[in-house]
């Protein structure tokens, strides 16, 4: 990889329960993860296992414990005041809901030109063409720019929100279940255009989902997270068509568009919880329906080629036995 637009080393933010203090801590546990220029990078988990605090320290709206997290070559975490809130233009982030970020009292224009002029973007008298091309660029028309948000559909509220964190022309953005609030068919027009802007922008993406089928669309490239940490990674060709953590292969037989018809991937056993985990163990053993006496022992990354890469003691196995031409077929979408 040349160098990445976002570099995180080593984050680790943790959450305590005070009603439980002998529990582990939850949040996100030594994430190390890269993200070229013009990349979308996938991150899915189950709810709670801590995609979303992961996202909020890459774009700064939560402080990490400890680690880095790099953009362009600078560390992120280690800066305050105004250079943390001038930095912020480099790192966008686009939530689930549009309502929450919009402004109830301002136009499209208004709110994203605020953008642009907060960042210096573009001189004053080319702040319009500059709307307009970042208007058609999320697929919306010029008009919608003289609308309030109570006036656009829930799908155009999404794509101004887009085009908001586009405005200040950052080298990251982060997408936390983009389009989860969406209708089917509106989800699907903002993915294809969130895919057109992958190739005309080149601004690295991390697309967080727990809808695996819709980072298989998006994403070149997924992790798989499992309470806080990453458990399988590597290009979504290969995670998706030979997932080799029994925890990816359980997530993606759960999926319902994925689901192999077979029963190879047996399910994880109950919910997650981080109380049957136990600190030096591969987290997943509570719950592994193939876990066996070696899991007491935290598994290390298996390299499976080609940056994919799953901590489990039988990655190298269920790698072999995932690239058998039954199982692909079966998970093929
Ligand atoms: N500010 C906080 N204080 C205490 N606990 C928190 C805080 N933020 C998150 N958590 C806990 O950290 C864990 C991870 O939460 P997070 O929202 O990152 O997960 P997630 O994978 O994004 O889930 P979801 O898809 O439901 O949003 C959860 O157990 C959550 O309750």
């Amino acid at each position: 990889m040349n160098s990445p637009a976002l570099s995180v080393r080593n984050l680790l933010r943790l959450f305590r329960n005070a009603a439980e203090p002998e529990a582990m801590p939850v949040g996100v546990r030594n994430v190390s993860l890269e993200i070229a220029t013009g990349e979308v990078v996938g991150l899915i988990g189950e709810s709670g296992c801590g995609k979303t605090t992961l996202g909020r320290c890459i774009v700064g709206l939560e402080r990490p414990d400890s680690g880095e997290v790099v953009v362009g070559g600078t560390d992120f975490t280690a800066l305050s005041g105004r250079d943390r809130r001038a930095f912020r233009r480099n790192v966008q982030v686009v939530f689930q809901k549009p309502e929450t970020s919009l402004n109830p009292r301002m136009t499209v224009a208004r709110f994203v030109g605020e953008a642009l002029a907060n960042f210096d973007v573009v001189p004053r008298g080319a702040r319009r063409a500059r709307l307009e091309m970042l208007a058609g660029l999320v697929g919306l028309n010029a008009d919608a720019l003289e609308r309030y948000p109570h006036q656009l559909s829930g799908g155009e509220r999404q794509r101004v929100a887009i085009m908001r964190a586009l405005a200040s022309e950052p080298q990251v953005i982060v997408l936390d279940e983009p389009t989860s609030a969406l209708d089917v068919s509106v989800q699907a027009q903002v993915l294809r255009t969130l895919k057109a802007l992958q190739a005309e922008v080149g601004t690295a993406m991390l697309f967080i989902s727990h809808d695996v089928a819709v980072v298989r669309y998006v994403a070149s490239r997924v992790l798989v997270m499992y309470l806080g940490v990453i458990v399988e990674e590597g290009p979504a060709d290969a995670v998706f068509t030979a997932p080799s953590h029994p925890y990816t292969r359980a997530l993606l037989a759960a999926a319902p568009r994925l689901k192999p018809s077979g029963d190879e991937a047996p399910p994880m056993h109950g919910e997650l919880d981080l109380r049957a985990a136990r600190s030096g163990e591969c987290p997943v053993r509570p719950r592994c329906p193939l876990a066996h006496d070696r899991c007491r022992e935290a598994p290390p990354m298996a390299d499976l080629g080609d940056g994919h890469r799953a901590a489990c003691w039988l990655a190298d196995d269920l790698n072999k036995q995932s690239s058998e031409p039954t199982y692909r077929e079966k998970t093929a979408s």
